[in-house]
């Protein structure tokens, strides 16, 4: 049975684990505390990065001796397995710990088991506390482990009547400041940025995170169909960070980007199988990798482009724009939360925020279960998760 205080030490695991956003994937956030034999804190951490100490090592390491007949508040089910690191759960009992409370179980194949061994090794074990919570901050990982393929956000941002440009394209700038700063905090916690090249040739997106002291930056995937924007170019390939270009299995060849964006000639490279990356053949001038996708009903197979980013370690992803890749991630089943700033906007005309997605009648809307409602700046920021089976 839980009390007060294993909710209040639970809920700051949660706050913990929280930290490692942005910063441990493939491997998930955790947090973890814990409390001596009469209850007080003597240890707390989470897990900064993958390859590094699990978040129960650091509070072991924090609480010392201090950990014997002690509590253990765990967000995830400490890990039974020898991986980068050692097993948690074995540390724990080593450690003395006389209780484990984890709110999620570990749905990794490798990872999972340690709430077994620990009552094996006669340590009191309990799951559940705060389970929806921890799981909520978590929910990337969780989703990528259970599902395969990464957990994707669709943001957008829009008038009060839905237009993300006006009759003559003219965009800049819908939402606040506020807004856009917000955004900055997305990508940080976001693995990849995803954006379609008709957005790309449009807005020129910088697609970088800006004004986050620390923030690792995404890998900013471009989907190009038939390689029309890398011949053009555009600005965000010429940057020396990570950028992934998709594009059709058929496409033709891929020039050469270069730091400068010049692009010049071919890779005369034989054309490589679908989910297969082609590093860029200067990859110090800082081009882009390309990845070759199979065609779909609407552009590139979705399915395919997650699989091939789940792949390479992404475990969360960023849909940035625009309306036509947005509809064939919602025609795909491919969108798990949606966030849109709505500004106190009307434009009357122009693109609506979200173009077909194959749906055509009202008893096939896809409806929403809104989490959050916040006001940010002068906007509204709404945010929604698609419900499972939806
Ligand atoms: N309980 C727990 N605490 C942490 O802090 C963790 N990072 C994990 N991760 C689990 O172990 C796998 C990663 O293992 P390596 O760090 O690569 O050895 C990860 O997939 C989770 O299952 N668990």
């Amino acid at each position: 049975m839980a009390t007060a205080a294993d909710t209040d030490a639970m809920r700051r695991a949660i706050e913990l684990a929280a930290r490692g956003l942005g910063s441990t994937s493939p491997n998930p956030v955790v947090g973890c505390v814990i409390t001596d034999a009469s209850g007080h804190v003597v240890g707390e951490g989470y897990h900064e990065r993958a390859g590094g100490p699990h978040a129960e090592i650091h509070a072991l390491r924090a609480a010392g001796v201090l950990a014997r007949g002690g509590t253990a508040y765990v967000t995830l089910e400490p890990c039974n397995h020898t991986g980068r690191t050692g097993p948690c759960a074995q540390a724990l009992t080593e450690a003395g710990i006389a209780r484990v409370l984890y709110a999620v179980a570990d749905p990794n194949p490798q990872a999972t088991g340690g709430a077994d061994t620990l009552r094996a090794a006669g340590v009191e074990v309990a799951h559940g506390l705060l389970e929806d919570e921890a799981e909520a901050g978590n929910i990337a990982w969780l989703t990528s482990v259970r599902l395969g393929r990464p957990y994707v956000t669709w943001k957008y941002a829009a008038t009060l009547d839905g237009r993300i440009a006006a009759a003559d394209g003219t965009s800049r700038w819908i939402s606040s400041p506020e807004s856009r700063a917000d955004v900055h905090r997305l990508r940080a916690e976001s693995d990849a940025v995803v954006v379609g090249s008709g957005t790309m040739r449009a807005d020129d997106p910088h697609l970088a995170v800006r004004g986050i002291e620390g923030a690792t930056q995404p890998l900013r995937v471009v989907i190009d169909t038939d390689a029309a924007a890398v011949r053009a170019g555009a600005r965000v390939l010429d940057e020396a960070a990570p950028t992934l270009v998709a594009v059709a299995q058929d496409a033709a060849p891929v020039p050469y980007v270069t730091a400068a964006g010049t692009a010049h000639g071919d890779t005369a490279a034989p054309v490589p199988a679908a989910g297969e990356a082609v590093p860029s053949p200067e990859p110090d001038a800082g081009g882009p990798a390309v990845l070759r996708l199979p065609r779909a009903e609407r552009g590139l197979s979705v399915p395919a482009l997650l699989a091939a980013l789940h792949e390479r370690g992404v475990r969360s992803v960023l849909l940035e724009g625009g309306p036509t890749l947005a509809g064939s991630f919602v025609a795909a089943g491919a969108v798990d939360r949606v966030i849109g700033y709505l500004a106190p906007v009307l434009l009357g005309a122009g693109p609506a925020a979200l173009a077909d997605a194959g749906i055509t009648t009202i008893t096939g809307a896809l409806r929403l279960h809104v989490t959050h409602t916040d006001r940010i700046g002068t906007d509204l920021r709404v945010t929604a998760t698609v419900p499972k089976g939806a």
